[in-house]
């Protein structure tokens, strides 16, 4: 099978060599063809007495002999071994030999190879490059001078010499400038010819459309692309007007007029946006450059046609964006200004009202930092769409960020706004949600301002709103309320106190007031709880609970939070230094401080400065705060356990705890929440739950301190509970350093081992 396939691929080959040889045989034969027809030519002069016959002979003696010669080589094959098969350098040798040998006899043969020559030069102009005909001059000029030499030591004929002599100086002075000039020509035509095949790419290859119309509109020229864009046959479009790539309702005529009118000057371009009509009638929005160009001599308008279908979508999609929060889809702040600012134009026009309600979830805060925001997410969007439902579509539902949302209610002509919308709003959002097996239940705070009574421009308006909101807060949640003017004060004066709180820090209007806990079957004091207390110079002592929240919602937290830690921390040292017995010291740590990324590296830094031992730092965590994300709660609490503080939780038993999670951190105190302290005395809920905790505390080797303690009846059940220890009015409430320092440690403190 393989040496059939090779025998046929050989006779294949020797095939096509044979094919070969035949054509080289063609060629030559039409080369002795031509050397027949110059014999003719010669005998034609020498008939008409203008060559001799014995040249005449001689050269066709020698070409014929070299003829034949080279005709039986072809026949035998022996020109196969030769470098070029065809043998057009030996032919050319001949040629030339047979040529001179006649030009040598014969000045008229030297004459008319002159000429031609010369002709032949003038047409290789468009062929060979400036080297090749000009070492084609030197030489011929140069062979032609020898010829002359030989011939004058010969003794030729004076007249011929000087005859021959004046040719070859004129052929000399016009040969060079022949090849020179011809080169020229060469080179431009190279040029020309590469040029073209270098637009034609781009124009083959363009994305773009591109349309050469004349002043009537009519298409001259087009690219390829058109059928790519337009589905168009770009052959079919030459003539057609350029019209037809629109639909029949968009009409640019005079804008493409304009357009060309504007253009003055080279380089001058003209952009505008349109829409064009592929072949099937379906549109693609286009961007559209003019410019003119002079061509056929006539003046034509260059059109750039590029599909801007994917820009166009891209733009889209980036106003939506910017128009849009990306959790519920509701417009967001930037939108919702857009779409009141057009309620309130409308409802001027009409003499009529618009409300702005600002909403605000009461404890979603806790449930996003509890549950985590997966939940809140499913939560806020659920809430989205109920807001929507209630709406009519000339309303407005804006998400503004967080759990904050605005509702835009216009009035219409066929009804009045009243309260009753926003009762069934409250009830609707109150529904429960159910989220991965929790049934929530959220209200809404909602705060509402009307126009124009309540304000005329966008920004009075929500910010009116947004006051109304708080008082609506303040009033107990799940309430609305209408804005009032003196409403203002109220909000005035919380950003006052933002204002004064942002320079407390500096201004060292901070203290710590120290509150002891003391070992239930000892009745030791055991530790204290640092709690923090703003002294403001005009309002006197204000509690963290006036204060805190705000802190925490500007992120002023982080530093009050550290400078608790170091402040609880040097006091310890104070006491140290002075004698007194070290005591573990807790401070409370906010769900921002938690979640800040250098809060193990800060605490740390202040221990060693202020020379503390980490075991008499106790951090005190909400179990919202370690709720919120638990894979990061376990990795902070690791590395807090790991520098060696005592770690517990506060406010035990409010949260969303799962005690499943409770056995993943390594808490060392639980603190039972002070609300199940005080219904200790008259309520057996608050006894099983505050006995269970103890237990659940023992069983997990964890110590117990109850907070709120204030009665003897209720120290009295913790005993029997076996709760560990206990802090609260009852003991004393949180007091001055000296004054702690004065009741709790002199009275000898009992040392608790830092570990
Ligand atoms: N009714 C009653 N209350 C008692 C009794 N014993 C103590 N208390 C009060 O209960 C609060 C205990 O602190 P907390 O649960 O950590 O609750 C603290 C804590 O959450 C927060 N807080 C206080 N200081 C700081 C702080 O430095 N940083 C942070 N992040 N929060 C702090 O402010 C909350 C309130 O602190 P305070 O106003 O100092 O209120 C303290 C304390 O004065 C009692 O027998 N009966």
């Amino acid at each position: 099978m393989a040496s059939h396939s090779g025998k046929s691929e050989t006779s294949a080959e020797d095939e096509r060599a044979g094919e070969r040889q035949q054509l080289r045989l063609r060629r030559f034969s039409m080369a002795a063809l031509s050397a027949v027809v110059t014999f003719l030519m010669l005998v034609t002069l020498y008939l008409n007495g203008m060559m001799d016959g014995r040249t005449i002979l001689a050269g066709a003696s020698a070409m014929g002999i070299g003829l034949v010669g080279f005709f039986i080589a072809f026949k035998r094959g022996w020109n196969l071994k030769a470098k070029d098969p065809s043998l057009t350098g030996p032919m050319m040798m001949l040629s030339a030999a047979v040529v001179f040998l006649i030009m040598f006899d014969s000045a008229t043969a030297r004459a008319i190879m002159g000429a031609y020559l010369c002709v032949i030069m003038l047409f290789g102009v468009f062929r060979y490059p400036t080297r090749v005909l000009m070492n084609t001059a030197i030489i011929f000029l140069g062979v032609y001078a020898c010829m002359l030499a030989v011939l004058w030591l010969r003794g030729a004929q004076a007249a011929d010499m000087a005859m021959d002599i004046g040719r070859l100086i004129v052929m000399a002075c016009v040969l060079p400038l022949v090849a020179w000039v011809g080169g020229h020509i060469n080179n431009l035509r190279n040029t020309l010819h590469d040029r073209k095949v270098f637009f034609q790419t781009i124009w083959d290859t363009c994305k773009e459309v591109v349309v050469v119309m004349d002043a009537d509109g009519i298409i001259r020229y087009t690219n390829p692309a058109m059928k790519a864009v337009f589905d168009r046959d770009p052959a079919a479009m030459i003539g057609m007007h350029a019209s037809s790539l629109q639909p029949a309702h968009v009409d640019v005529t005079h804008r493409l007029q304009h357009a060309v009118r504007t253009l003055e000057g080279p380089g001058a371009k003209a952009c505008f946006e349109t829409e064009g009509v592929r072949a099937d009638g379906t549109r693609l929005p286009l961007e559209i450059t003019l410019s003119r160009a002079y061509l056929d001599s006539a003046d034509m308008v260059v059109v750039f046609l590029s599909d801007i279908t994917k820009r166009k979508m891209a733009e889209d999609q980036i106003k939506h964006l910017a128009q849009h929060d990306p959790l519920t889809g509701l417009p967001n702040r930037m939108m919702m200004h857009e779409r009141l600012a057009h309620a309130l134009a409308l409802a001027t026009r009409q003499e009529s009202a618009v409300w702005v309600l600002f909403l605000d979830f009461d404890r979603f805060k806790l449930i996003n930092d509890s549950l985590g925001h997966k939940v809140g997410d499913i939560v806020l969007t659920t809430l989205a769409a109920r807001m929507v439902e209630v709406c009519r579509e000339t309303d407005t539902v804006a998400r503004l960020g967080g759990d904050e949302f605005v509702m835009v209610l216009s009035e219409t002509r066929g009804g009045k706004l009243s309260e009753s919308i926003i009762e069934r709003l409250m009830d609707k959002l109150a529904k429960p949600i159910h989220v991965n097996g929790h049934e929530l239940q959220l209200t809404a705070s909602i705060g509402i301002s009307v126009f124009p009574e309540d304000g005329t421009t966008v920004d009075s308006l929500v910010e009116h709103a947004d006051v109304a909101m708080y008082r609506a807060k303040q009033n107990g949640r799940n309430n609305f309320c209408f804005y009032t003017a003196s409403m203002n004060d109220a909000a005035i004066a919380r950003l006052e106190l933002e204002s004064d709180l942002r320079s407390a820090l500096q201004r060292g209007e901070f203290r710590l007031h120290y509150q002891p806990q003391v070992d239930v079957a000892s009745g030791e004091t055991v530790g204290a709880e640092a709690l923090l207390r703003w002294q403001h110079p005009t309002k006197g002592l204000i509690p963290p609970a006036a204060f805190i929240p705000l802190a925490e919602e500007t992120g002023l937290i982080v530093p009050i939070g550290a400078w608790v830690i170091r402040a609880a921390c040097e006091q310890q040292r104070k006491w140290m230094s002075a004698g007194l017995s070290p005591m573990r010291i807790s401070v409370n740590l906010s769900p921002r401080q938690f979640a800040e990324d250098d809060l193990v590296e800060t605490i740390q830094s202040i221990l060693i400065e202020t020379r503390i031992e980490p075991g008499y730092l106790e951090l005190e965590l909400t179990e919202g705060m370690l709720m919120s994300d638990v894979d990061l709660a376990e990795k902070r609490l690791a590395e807090l356990k790991q520098l060696g503080v005592h770690l517990s939780i506060d406010d035990f038993g409010t949260g969303y705890s799962s005690l499943a999670y409770l056995k993943r951190f390594p808490i060392d105190v639980l603190k039972i929440d002070r609300s199940f302290v005080k219904d200790l005395s008259n309520e057996d809920n608050s006894k099983a739950i505050v006995m269970a905790i103890i237990t659940l505390a023992k069983a997990m080797k964890l110590h117990v301190v109850a907070e709120g303690v204030e009665l003897l009846e209720q120290e009295e059940y913790l005993r029997n509970a076996c709760c560990d220890r206990i802090q609260g009015y009852l003991v004393s409430a949180p007091l001055p350093a000296p004054e702690f320092e004065e009741n709790f440690l002199e009275k000898g403190a009992l040392q608790v081992e830092a570990a």
